[in-house]
């Protein structure tokens, strides 16, 4: 596809002919892009630095910070895409939810959300409500050139999840038991998160981000049918409500093997796998229609090159009869990662699949 058939109102940019975007549409590539779920962060010696003395909520508010921190893994990996640096509870901060990111926790919510009036905190999001993130994204989209930015946010399940259980959990069972026992506030709860998800991802898009992921990261908790009942429709408002973009939209979760085939339907382009089910299976689940992305698992990252060669080259052989393929891990990277491995990574796919 040439700038002349793109969807009518999109423009060609800098980025459009980049191998990611491309292996998103499903076209031809020069070699299988390559980035990294976390690639910004712990694994970094320059983002420990630059981090010292900030909390994490803090520095996803200072459009400088964030512009430097998305950048030192481009900078250091070569990677085919950047990820905007921000959290998935961003959004919720942004519009007076009172809650944290506790270091080596992760998000802590003050007052849980748990009844009917509970809901009336979650009021909508306006682009007014995250100034930096406009700022940092057109900051960061003149440094990056032709390298993509993808833009992301917490899908209404994962940002549930914390919402109600008040931080991370391994059980969701304060969640889920409103999912079963209350359906009718569990879908306007999941409802009012679409909506707010939505319009995060909206300033995204249009400060300069050119696909987007949507993070389900704990959807995996869920059995197929209660997730295509109670869960599905909020992700696929999502993603319907900015498909007139016409950006690539990835759709993420760990230990989603069973649902993949619902992510997908959900309204993806692009279908992420983690390690636990290999691409050529992947992609019977899900159907044809999709470009995919992973899946190595990221502990793999923590033993010898050749190891780790032969770990990707499976990733790659899978991935041989796909219509697109992204490569990435099956989830972040870990933070003890030794920062070589992965430029060395990422040396070894590039030339591994040159044409
Ligand atoms: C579930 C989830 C969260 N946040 C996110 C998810 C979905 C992805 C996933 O499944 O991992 C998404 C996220 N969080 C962060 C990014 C930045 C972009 C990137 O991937 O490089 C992204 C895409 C920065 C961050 N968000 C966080 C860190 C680490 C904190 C720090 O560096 O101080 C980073 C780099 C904090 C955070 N925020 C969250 C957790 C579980 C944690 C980790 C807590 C800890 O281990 O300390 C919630």
């Amino acid at each position: 596809m040439t700038a002349d058939d793109m969807p009518t109102g999109q423009q060609p940019t800098a980025t459009y002919d980049s191998a990611f975007l491309k292996a998103c549409r499903r076209e031809p590539v020069p070699h299988t892009p390559v980035w990294f779920m976390r690639q910004a962060g712990r694994s970094l010696p320059e983002y420990r630095k630059v981090r010292e003395g900030v909390p994490m909520l803090e520095s996803c508010m200072r459009p400088e910070l964030v512009t430097e921190i998305t950048l030192q893994p481009v900078r250091r990996h070569d990677v085919d895409a950047a990820i905007f640096f921000s959290d998935i509870v961003v959004p919720l901060k942004a519009i007076g939810i009172d809650l944290d990111i506790k270091p080596g926790v992760g998000p802590v919510v003050e007052q849980p959300v748990r009844t009917r009036a509970d809901l009336a905190r979650l009021r909508d999001l306006s682009p007014e409500d995250v100034p930096y993130v406009t700022e940092a994204i057109g900051m960061l989209t003149c440094e990056l050139g032709a390298t993509p930015l993808i833009g992301f946010a917490g899908a209404p399940f994962t940002l549930a999840s914390y919402l109600v259980e008040g931080g991370p959990s391994r059980t969701y069972e304060n969640a889920k038991a409103m999912m079963y026992g209350d359906p009718g506030l569990w879908a306007d709860l999941l409802d009012r998160l679409a909506d707010i998800t939505a319009a995060f991802l909206k300033v995204q898009i249009e400060a300069g981000a050119v696909a987007v992921q949507l993070f389900d990261s704990w959807a995996g908790a869920l059995a197929p049918a209660d997730y295509r009942k109670s869960v599905m429709p909020a992700s696929a408002k999502v993603f319907d409500a900015v498909a007139g973009y016409g950006v690539p939209r990835i759709h993420f979760g760990v230990g989603t093997g069973e649902l993949l085939g619902l992510m997908g339907e959900a309204g993806a382009d692009v279908v992420g796998v983690d390690w636990r089910v290999p691409l050529d299976e992947a992609r019977r689940r899900v159907g044809p229609g999709k470009a995919l992305q992973g899946n190595l698992d990221p502990t793999v990252l923590f033993t010898d090159k050749n190891t780790v060669e032969a770990k990707a080259r499976e990733v790659l052989d899978a991935a041989a009869g796909l219509e697109g393929h992204v490569f990435n891990l099956g989830h972040g990277v870990m933070p003890n990662t030794d920062p070589d491995a992965l430029t060395r990574l990422v040396e070894y796919v590039h030339t591994a699949t040159a044409r």
